[in-house]
């Protein structure tokens, strides 16, 4: 469950946008990846999902190389991700939602479905709603809940609580803690802010215009010398 990412430039046409990133998520442990807006976060996990494709690097998971495997290959083996913007089917039910994933996932069992909606209870009420009419936070603990349905080994979080009003942020940092200390899923995860990665990360890696500049243990979070490389 071990992810591994070596080397990897990606760039949009003539744009360079990631250079020469490693990247090392041990299985069980919760790896946040931190830095500005538009330092290639997004790109970096597009590129691990590839649905951008890397110009240059590995990518190694559970040691194989997946580098050159489609996207829909990556989920099958064990990668799960949650784009920046919670996509879900707008004029689909929740219930239809989960069920359009769950027939799709090689495998899928309806067990599944519900530990993910045990993990978003909120979602059992909102099951009969159109996904479009949902809140931003409803429609974040949806697109999390599909993407377990899926039962991921590793799940790749972006910014899961950007634009959130402050009481789902909870409950959503919440399932992601549960996540990954009860069900001890490896999380990659999108997070800017420093007290949330102090709270979840086991370790993080920061980026800056396309680079990692630090990476390490929670503890070496506490370190003022980070905070011009972070959202503050
Ligand atoms: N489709 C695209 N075409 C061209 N350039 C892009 C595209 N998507 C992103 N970029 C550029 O790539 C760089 C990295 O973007 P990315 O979205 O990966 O950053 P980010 O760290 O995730 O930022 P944010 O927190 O704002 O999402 C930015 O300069 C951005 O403008």
């Amino acid at each position: 469950m071990t992810l591994d990412v070596s080397g990897l430039d990606v760039a949009y046409g003539r744009a360079q946008v990631l250079f020469g990133v490693d990247l090392h998520a041990p299985a069980g442990e919760l790896t946040c990846v931190m830095g500005r807006n538009g330092v290639g976060k997004s790109t970096l996990l597009k590129a691990i999902m590839g649905v951008l494709p890397a110009r240059a690097g590995t990518i190694t998971f559970e040691g194989e190389d997946i580098s050159t495997l489609k996207t829909h290959q990556r989920v099958r083996r064990g990668l799960g991700y949650v784009p920046q913007g919670h996509e879900t089917f707008p004029q689909l039910t929740v219930a239809e939602n989960l069920q359009v994933t769950l027939e799709a996932a090689p495998g899928g069992q309806r067990s599944a479905l519900d530990e993910a909606l045990d993990l978003f209870p909120a979602l059992r009420a909102l099951l009969p709603r159109r996904a479009g009419f949902l809140s931003g936070g409803q429609q974040q603990q949806l697109a999390m809940a599909r993407a377990l349905v899926t039962r991921p080994r590793m799940l790749l979080l972006d910014e899961p609580t950007e634009g959130i009003q402050p009481s789902i942020i909870v409950e959503i940092e919440e399932a992601i803690a549960r996540l990954h200390t009860e069900a001890g899923l490896a999380i990659l995860l999108i997070e800017q802010y420093l007290e949330t990665a102090l709270r979840l990360a086991d370790r993080f890696l920061i980026l800056d215009a396309g680079e990692v500049v630090r990476a390490g243990p929670r503890a070496a979070l506490h370190d003022d010398s980070l905070h011009h490389l972070l959202s503050v």
